[in-house]
């Protein structure tokens, strides 16, 4: 089990040759599109094989064709919370994934579009309305190689009346959904575009259930950093022979900026989430000095444990859940601290076990389950456990089939039960029709469901951050109507998902 070391890189300006998008196009067409790039350094220190055309007349200008990004969603197995303070946490990849299909429109539109059908949210704003002159300023203009850990106060106070007028007659908490993702969309695009950027409709399907702990908004996050940083051509590949230093490199600012978006929805966060959105796999995550980069090991090697992941259909928000937490550490902060460290040993504990000799033995996993047990204990000694939680850990402890914590911010939202060796899923055992343990775990699950808890099925560990462009699979073009027609999650993950088409979508695999 060798886990990679990776910390932050410094990001370098560096731009790309092979934007996506651009990566059939000619030098002309690339260079033109140049014009409506982002900033005018990016364009400087385009290396040799994209220059803009000399001569002065205008290359005919065909739209760049529409590419999808997706991202997936995560499970945290241990750590959750006293992550945000500074302590390790183990989060993994879950094969829920998001999608975000951008189509560049015609130069006269200058309007920019989100559809995001999940939330319901579906807004246009008109790109020279938008505060270019606050973003832009010289005192306060980013760049897309920045390392950007807090907010701009002043940025934020710039975009809020675009902000304001975004679902202005929703119900509340549906405003509240509405505004936190479009404000981490507005506050990216104006950070890393311009006022010549395209006019683009960005439509966005997510198999990831949104705010019930499995990460939907890092992976819409990483998904809309990802689009707009191919967009301004700040990003190189993915393509199969990059070295692994640079495929390492582009990940790093993509992450860097989903980050941002997620200080826009969350307040404040760890970081553990987008990092793993973007990465895969899973990673053993640590943020102790919130101005530098987080000390981040890829887990590639991470084991299949056998997971159930179990929603109680209790809605929470990240954000409140982790302001509980910050109440009770300034009202407590010895106690609270303690609580911090007891998790960090169980996490580093596990830790030693998924990268040790034998991850998957009974004794290891007994050994993971029984942490498991500890730290929602110590998750519940924070405040962040809910009645349904509890009871969905007493029928599981009731059936003997594994061992059940809480997943993500709590408050309701997910769970994650490990299950016994010898606990195989239902339908495998109702195939072979034996096994008391998978009996036992039929039973459950009936009960389960009968007590209104929904079942996940996913697997863990997969690919961080993809790239489809342009956006054909299995010789279909996918514009925005059949993108957006597809039903439910099933359909989106049977039009796009990487089993249709395994070689179509591209990664950055260090
Ligand atoms: N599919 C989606 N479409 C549009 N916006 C989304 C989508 N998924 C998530 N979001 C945005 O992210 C917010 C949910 O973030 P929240 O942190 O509360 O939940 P989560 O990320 O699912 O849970 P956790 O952070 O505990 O893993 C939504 O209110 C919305 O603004
Ligand atoms: C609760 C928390 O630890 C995990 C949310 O998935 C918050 C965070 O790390 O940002």
């Amino acid at each position: 089990m060798n886990g990679v070391r990776s910390k932050g890189v410094n990001g370098q300006p560096q731009a790309s040759s092979m934007v996506n998008g651009y990566i059939n196009g000619t030098a002309s067409q690339r260079g033109d599109q140049d014009k409506d790039g982002s900033s005018e350094d990016e364009h400087s220190v385009a290396n040799g094989h994209m220059r803009r055309p000399l001569h002065g007349r205008k290359e005919s200008n065909p739209l760049a064709p529409p590419f999808i990004v997706s991202a997936p969603g995560k499970t945290i197995v241990y750590g959750e919370h006293a992550v945000v303070h500074g302590k390790a946490a183990i989060a993994a990849a879950i094969s829920l994934r998001s999608y975000l299909l951008c189509t560049t429109l015609s130069k006269s539109k200058r309007t920019l579009c989100l559809q995001f059908p999940d939330i319901g949210l579906d807004h246009t704003w008109h790109i020279p309305d938008l505060p270019w002159t606050a973003f832009k300023h010289s005192s306060r203009r980013k760049r897309y190689y920045d390392l950007v850990t807090t907010l701009d106060q002043e940025l934020v106070d710039a975009m809020q009346p675009h902000i304001t007028t975004v679902s202005s007659k929703a119900k509340t908490q549906v405003q509240q959904r509405h505004q936190q993702a479009a404000s981490a969309f507005l506050y990216l695009f104006l950070s890393l575009g311009s006022e010549n950027s395209p006019p683009c409709t960005y439509a966005l399907r997510s198999t990831v259930p949104v705010g019930v702990g499995l990460g939907s908004s890092a992976s819409i996050c990483v998904c809309i950093s990802t689009a707009l940083l191919l967009q301004c051509r700040a990003l190189s590949g993915p393509h199969p022979d990059q070295m692994s230093k640079e495929a390492e490199e582009q990940l790093e600012r993509i992450n860097r900026w989903a980050f941002v978006g997620e200080l826009l929805i969350h307040g404040n966060p760890s970081g553990v989430d987008n990092t793993v959105a973007t990465n895969g796999h899973a990673v053993l995550f640590q943020r102790k000095d919130y101005r530098k980069p987080p000390a981040v090991e890829i887990l590639r090697d991470f084991p299949e444990l056998p997971l159930l992941l179990i929603d109680t259909g209790q809605a929470k928000s990240t954000a409140t859940e982790v302001a509980k937490v910050g109440h009770l550490k300034t009202a407590h902060p010895e106690v609270t601290g303690l609580v911090f460290d007891a998790i960090d040993s169980i996490t580093r504990s596990a830790h030693s076990i998924v990268t040790g000799e034998n991850p998957g033995s009974e004794a290891s996993i007994t050994h993971l389950g029984e942490l498991m047990t500890v730290n929602h204990g110590l998750l519940t000694s924070l405040g962040v456990s809910h009645p349904r939680l509890e009871r969905l850990r007493y029928l599981v402890n009731e059936s003997g089939v594994g061992w059940t914590k809480l997943t993500g911010a709590g408050g309701g939202g997910c769970a994650i039960t490990l299950l016994k060796p010898g606990a195989s899923s239902a339908s495998d055992t109702h195939l072979n029709g034996d096994g008391a343990q998978g009996s036992a775990l039929q039973e459950l699950e009936r009960q389960l469901e009968a007590e209104g808890f929904a079942k996940y099925e996913t697997t863990v560990g997969g690919d961080g951050v993809g790239v489809l462009s342009p956006a054909l699979i299995s010789g279909e073009e996918i514009d925005q109507e059949i993108f957006l027609g597809a039903e439910g999650r099933e359909g989106v993950e049977e039009l796009v998902g990487g089993g249709r088409d395994r070689d179509a979508w591209k990664y950055w695999r260090p």
